[in-house]
């Protein structure tokens, strides 16, 4: 799943997804189902999605005991998603167990889902970090470290900003995905994101795929922001 501009469905019901990709024609997207719209509409959203043949990226950021993660990420995976995911401070054994549901759940014949870990939100500053979490170390060095654990763990790779993406990959390699969102162009309001960048500062850290939502969705006209963001990130120029 490298290389791959991910919308963010933050919607509040299918209806308004319906409008959204109806300005899509037939292509083709990554797309990101959150909280706030699978917590409306629950696995009918993600069949409706599956049969236009997108690739999903459920994103619930699990956190909790390794026996809720584990059954919980086995009904994730029996919905034929992509990519999942869940908060790295978890820890190793939840992690692990993260990835024994989705094997388990994994349908027959099909790939297991892809699974990242949340290092440090985008929207988590150093200063909040170390004052709100009382995490006393640079930012970069606990996302590092977190990075690492999800790599013991098994997992795929992270969710981390562009900022901390070239030194995840010199620290765990280039086969470990690095996932970012915070993604805005230099024009753009950052609204709650701290650590932002644009898709050029991406591509040039080595990110695997990015994460793009406001931007896109809430643009006057989405299909055109689309292609402005996907452009940067491919790197062609209008
Ligand atoms: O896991 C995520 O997707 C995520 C992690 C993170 O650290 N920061 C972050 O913004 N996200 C998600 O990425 C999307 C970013 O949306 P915009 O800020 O609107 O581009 C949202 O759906 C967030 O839930």
């Amino acid at each position: 799943m490298s290389n791959s501009l991910i919308i963010a469905l933050d919607f509040a019901n299918k209806k308004e997804v319906d409008i959204f990709l109806s300005q899509f024609e037939q292509e083709q997207l990554f797309l990101k189902v959150g909280m706030e719209l699978f917590y409306k509409e629950g696995p009918s959203i993600i069949a409706a999605l599956k049969e236009k043949n997108h690739q999903i990226f459920l994103d619930l950021k699990l956190h909790d005991i390794p026996n809720t993660v584990k059954s919980a990420m086995r009904n994730m995976a029996s919905l034929g998603v992509d990519l999942v995911n869940v908060h790295a401070a978890g820890g190793i054994p939840m992690m692990q167990g993260a990835l024994e549901g989705l094997e388990a759940g994994t349908l027959s014949g099909s790939k297991r889902p892809d699974c990242i870990a949340v290092t440090q939100l985008t929207s988590t500053s150093e200063e909040q970090m170390q004052q709100q979490q009382l995490i006393n170390v640079p930012l970069l060095d606990s996302v590092l470290h977190y990075a690492s654990i999800t790599k013991e763990a098994g997992l795929n790779g992270v969710v981390c900003s562009t900022l901390e993406a070239g030194a995840i990959r010199e620290k765990i390699g280039t086969d470990f995905l690095t996932v970012t969102p915070g993604i805005r162009l230099d024009s753009d309001n950052v609204q709650d994101q701290v650590r932002v960048a644009t898709p050029k500062k991406a591509k040039e850290n080595g990110v695997s795929s990015i994460v793009v939502g406001r931007s896109i969705t809430r643009s006057a006209n989405p299909y055109e922001s689309y292609l402005l963001f996907k452009n940067e990130w491919e790197g062609v120029t209008q």
